[in-house]
């Protein structure tokens, strides 16, 4: 329970819905519970006539008359009255379940990209949908549960009781035995549900996979075998189901079979005490309605103490995530404008969670305005270099500064504003065309998204669209070429008009052609940005006011195209090398 008690403050914050909830779950329990007194004062009436204590049948008329009134009456507002309960404390639980949604979605914004690298995204969709879930049927179904519980044993023990204590001490024998077996099947059934749930989204997993991968699984003509892996996974699946059913079809006939083993009791005990003359009829058939009435609220116990402990183990998980401190966030509340000259002095990083070394002793300059290119092999730290330009990750050792300013004396949001950040894979929102070219300047208007667009050399081909630039891309863009998707994205870095522009390696889908016409555009755009532009081809470097060339975390070479195609090396080899693929 240590875990729940960090809910503490939405009880606080709700305590006056939660205060109606409990007063209304209260008085309609009461009211609930006078019916079996009513109808025993009825079958009293009854008897009565049948054993000539009253001889005027009218007098039995009018005495039940009154009693079905009053039964229909109590019936009717009791019903009312669990209506409002539940609107109280259920909609309640509803309204905690949007606010810890809430909470964790915005501490899942402020974590650090390391956070999402070491957890899953099923994990994190499964703490914000399923563990929520369960915390919310703790605040809703458990609390009024356990509620009605607690106030109908009250007050039908005291009611019983005044009756006849012998006969309430043998009705209630057998109601343990079925909270205690009610809370161990539950526990079955839910440790069941786990693995079903489990097998449930090894599933999805798989028919998302084989959907995604469809291609390559048509391609290399393994349709069958996607097929039986399937079936593998759905037989299992519907074995867990089976056996899941199998014990979940136990729950209802082992409650019928109490509350039998329960009016047998009250039957035979309750026959013998009227017989004695210790109670009336009336109060058997009042004996019997109680014991039906508590066998739901005793079986309940069973099952909410489950739901608590689920939603205890739910809140733990969720707490982990919460008392995570972002790596990474904003320190400086103050407005710090962002200079174009970035400085690397001995920068060192080391990827925490493969031990990589990516950036080692790495030194640069680069002036406000100038552009910078960087090549270099296939995890050679291309990347990296601009994860900690943006600050997705700190370095270990060394320095980098932006103006004059540590990168860490930045504000944060000034830093990230002032970059227009182009990365290797063009992620696009399943969004439309606009809203995906205006996602860092939402209130660019239509000749300025239109410009970007041009810039980026897309325009020409979002106007052939139907809805132009409202055709919607749909899930990571598939609607769209790899190139268009590159350009698009370019387009939306373009539009913010940065300090700073990043190219990651953001023409590889595109044709020379229209990457020569791309590189005139931004030669114009960029004349006073700093610029960065990493590329495995040197036509879309060569202009660059200096080139890095680096190997495994260090910098190999560093000057203009011209000095380094002119000395022995890296560059030059693979100049030459590009230069021969163009002409073949
Ligand atoms: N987020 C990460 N977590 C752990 N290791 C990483 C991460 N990103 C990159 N690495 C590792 O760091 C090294 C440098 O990667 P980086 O992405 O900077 O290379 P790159 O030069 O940009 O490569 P490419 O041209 O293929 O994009 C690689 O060995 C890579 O495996």
């Amino acid at each position: 329970m240590k875990a729940l008690r960090q809910l503490n403050k939405y009880f606080i914050k709700y305590k006056y819905r939660f205060l109606a909830g409990v007063i209304i779950c209260i008085a309609s329990n009461i009211l609930k519970l006078q019916i079996p007194d009513f109808i025993k004062h009825s079958v009293d009436a009854f008897d009565a006539y049948a054993k000539g204590t009253i001889a005027d049948k009218s007098v039995v008329y009018e005495t039940n008359l009154k009693y079905f009134l009053l039964i229909l009456g109590a019936t009717l507002l009791s019903g009312i009255l669990t209506f409002f309960t539940r609107q109280m404390i259920i909609v309640t639980s509803r309204l905690v379940e949007f606010d810890l949604k809430n909470e964790i979605y915005q501490q899942y914004q402020l974590l650090s990209l390391n956070f999402y690298k070491k957890n899953r995204t099923g994990d994190l969709m499964n703490r914000i949908s399923e563990d929520v879930g369960k915390v919310r049927m703790y605040f809703g179904p458990a609390i009024m549960y356990s509620l009605n519980t607690v106030v109908a044993i009250i007050v039908i023990m005291v009611l019983m009781i005044q009756t006849d204590p012998i006969l309430t001490a043998y009705t209630l024998l057998p109601l343990p035995i079925l909270s205690i077996s009610i809370y161990y099947l539950s526990r079955l059934i839910h440790k069941k549900t786990t693995i079903v749930q489990e097998y449930l989204s090894k599933l999805t997993t798989a028919a998302q996979e084989s959907f995604a991968g469809v291609r390559i699984i048509k391609a290399y003509t393994t349709e069958l075998d996607a097929i039986n892996k399937f079936e593998l996974v759905a037989e299992k699946s519907k074995q867990k189901n089976i056996e899941l059913f199998k014990i979940q079809a136990l729950f209802f006939p082992l409650m019928i079979l109490l509350i039998g083993i329960g009016n047998l009791v009250v039957i035979y005990v309750g026959g013998l005490r009227y017989i004695e003359g210790y109670i009336t009829l009336g109060d058997v058939t009042k004996f019997i309605m109680y014991v039906n009435i508590l066998t739901w609220p005793m079986a309940v116990i069973g099952w909410v103490s489950n739901i608590i402990q689920q939603a205890d183990a739910s809140q733990a998980r969720i707490n982990e995530f919460l008392d995570v401190k972002p790596e990474i966030k904003n320190t400086i509340s103050t407005q710090t404008p962002i200079d174009g000259n970035i400085t690397f002095k001995n920068v060192t990083f080391t990827y925490d969670d493969t031990n990589i070394t990516a950036l080692k002793n790495i030194s640069f300059e680069l002036e406000k305005g100038k552009t910078l290119a960087i090549l270099g092999k296939t995890g050679s730290g291309k990347s990296t270099i601009i994860n900690m330009i943006t600050r997705l990750y700190d370095i270990d050792k060394g320095m980098i500064s932006i103006g004059n300013t540590a990168i860490k004396d930045l504000n944060l949001d000034n830093l990230r504003q002032s970059i227009g950040y182009v990365p290797q894979d063009a992620f696009l929102f399943s969004d439309s065309i606009e809203n995906n070219i205006k996602f860092g300047a939402k209130n660019a208007g239509k000749s300025e998204i239109k410009q970007a667009a041009k810039d980026a050399y897309i325009d020409h081909n979002i106007v052939e669209f139907t809805e132009g630039y409202k055709t919607l891309v749909g899930e990571r863009g598939v609607t769209l070429s790899g190139g268009q998707k590159q350009r698009v994205s370019i387009a939306r870095a373009l539009i913010k008009n940065p300090e700073i522009l990043i190219l990651d390696d953001c023409l590889s889908a595109v044709d020379t052609e229209t990457e020569e016409i791309i590189l005139k555009n931004l030669e114009r755009i960029t004349k006073n940005k700093t610029t960065i532009i990493i590329s495995h081809r040197i036509s879309s470097i060569k202009h660059a006011d200096s080139i890095l060339v680096l190997d495994e975390g260090k910098i190999l070479q560093k000057g203009t195209h011209e000095q380094l195609s002119s000395v022995e090396g890296f560059y030059k080899e693979l100049y030459e090398q590009q230069l021969l693929e163009d002409a073949s």
